[in-house]
């Protein structure tokens, strides 16, 4: 009898539940359930949606362990009651960007305070991150953050509820996901409360008063789930960000690239030593696996393509039809991707821009073009970024919703100028969430050796005239609105 186990991806738009058998890694069975859209949502709509993909999946009743990738940053501010203060900022939120600066600012300045960031955490906070939305709360609801009993994110929020804790002492997180906190040394594995207090404006003291979740091993049981529900046999793994299960799921080793265009955009890789880029272009998280997991992200992702289907009144594959049937380079036409601000580069209140536009590139086909060649080159910037550290490159698989866009794959390694591997179609932070509950199981030094996906070789001649024009014209808005 397979012992099963399942993975959940509580993702930006929708939660995806994988069961899959824990020696084989073979899918069993699977459901999903969409988010609320909005950049703050109310953690009870992951709940919801979890209870929903769970039940479109079968049930948990004949599963012996789950794990939950989540997306990561959000922040989930609990009473001492255990109750939600407000809704939660997500990692996608910019209201927290002067915050952001402030935090640099108060240690040494823009250069020396991204520098001592870095230093302290493994990277120089944005908008996403948790302790930049922290400081927002402590500006502009100083009351709700006179309440904050705990913090959580998104991926520890959803462990807790499905093991029906109470308890704020039993929340518990991973070390991937505490990376992107920015109150969390990377490199040493530990909290750093005294930046939770300069992030809320209190003293250290009155900071170690508040509950942070524990931080799991990579394997470590986060307890069981929720008696009540009828999952007092469940296993429960760590959990891990989402890009972290991504990682697992994939089963990247040092020199493996992933680029996940979701509704972020992620270029990520695995590092045997932690990484600490003073410039912010690339963010020093940790992965699920013990070692690190460097990656630059876009606030943009596959929603680009969804605006430009909406505006030519398409669907994805009629988009990739008409993007193909353009010449590179869109006829001169360059879209500037920058549709809710950027993360990389820190652009937060930056818009999106079509520059080039003629009454030659005026066409369906060149908008297209420019629409997944913007996006393409949003994302090269950051892989630049990575090489640019040292970070190896060998290979370069293409994941995510958009992943699954003809254009997208096609064009992806003439932008790239590098042969890119596109695995079949599918969950893989939740693939990444059920092998590490499957882990949790064996208890063995190493995570199942479950049969990789298999994958398409793309490769196309490079067009280097198209990201140098991209370059050149993105300099336009290389500073702050
Ligand atoms: N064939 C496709 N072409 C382009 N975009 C796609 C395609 N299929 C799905 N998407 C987009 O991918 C996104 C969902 O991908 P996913 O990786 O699940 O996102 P997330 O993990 O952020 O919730 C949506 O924006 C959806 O419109
Ligand atoms: O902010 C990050 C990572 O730093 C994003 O990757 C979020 O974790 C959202 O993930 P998706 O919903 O796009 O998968």
């Amino acid at each position: 009898m397979a012992i099963l186990v399942a993975g959940i991806d509580s993702s930006t738009q929708s939660c995806k539940v994988v069961i899959r058998d824990s020696e084989t890694g073979a899918l069993v069975r699977s459901g999903s359930a969409k988010h609320p859209e909005g950049t703050e949502v109310d953690p009870e709509a992951w709940w919801d949606a979890f209870l929903q993909a769970v039940e479109a999946a079968g049930g948990l009743g004949d599963v012996a362990a789950a794990s939950v990738g989540g997306q990561q940053h959000g922040l989930v501010a609990l009473d001492s009651s255990g109750r939600v203060i407000r809704n939660a900022l997500l990692w996608n939120d910019t209201r927290s960007a002067e915050a952001a600066d402030q935090l640099i600012q108060e240690h040494g300045g823009t250069a020396e305070g991204k520098a001592n960031w870095a230093r302290m955490t493994g990277s120089v906070p944005v908008a996403s991150f948790t302790a930049t939305k922290l400081r927002w709360l402590a500006e502009a609801e100083p009351e709700n953050a006179a309440r904050v009993a705990a913090v959580a994110l998104p991926h520890d929020w959803l462990t807790w509820k499905i093991s029906g804790a109470a308890r704020l002492e039993d929340l518990t997180t991973d070390r991937s996901d505490a990376s992107g906190t920015s109150y969390y040394d990377t490199a040493a594995g530990q909290y750093r409360y005294e930046l939770l207090a300069q992030a809320l404006h209190i003293s250290e003291e009155a900071a170690r008063e508040i509950v942070l979740p524990r931080v799991l091993g990579p394997n470590e049981s986060a307890g069981t789930g929720d008696p009540a529900r009828g999952w007092g046999h469940l296993v429960l793994g760590p959990g891990a960000g989402d890009n972290a299960a991504a990682a697992l799921g994939l089963g990247m080793s040092t020199g493996d690239v992933a680029i996940s265009i979701g509704t972020s955009g992620v270029v990520s890789a695995v590092s045997p030593e932690p990484i600490q880029d003073p410039s912010g272009t690339v963010n020093g998280f940790a992965d699920a696996s013990g070692e690190f997991l460097p990656l630059a992200v876009t606030l943009n992702g596959s929603r680009i393509l969804d605006g430009v289907c909406r505006m030519l009144g398409v669907d994805h594959d009629q988009l990739a039809e008409l993007a193909l049937a353009a010449e590179p380079g869109a006829n001169g036409l360059t879209l500037i991707p920058y549709l809710e601000g950027e993360r990389t580069p820190n652009l937060p209140f930056a818009t999106g821009s079509f520059i080039g536009l003629s009454l030659a590139s005026m066409n369906p086909q060149d908008v297209a073009r420019s629409a997944v060649e913007g996006l393409l080159c949003l994302l090269a910037d950051g892989l630049s970024a990575m090489t640019s550290l040292g970070v190896p490159v060998n290979s370069i698989q293409l994941i995510g919703g958009a992943a699954r866009n003809a254009a997208v794959q096609q064009l992806a390694p003439a932008i790239f100028e590098r042969e890119i591997l596109v695995p079949e179609p599918d969950e893989y932070v939740a693939n990444g969430a059920a092998r590490q509950a499957a882990w949790v199981l064996s208890g063995a030094e190493a995570p199942p050796a479950w049969a990789a996906s298999s994958t398409t070789r793309f490769s196309a001649e490079p067009t280097r005239f198209v990201r140098d024009r991209y370059a050149e014209r993105q300099m336009l808005f290389a500073e702050r609105p």
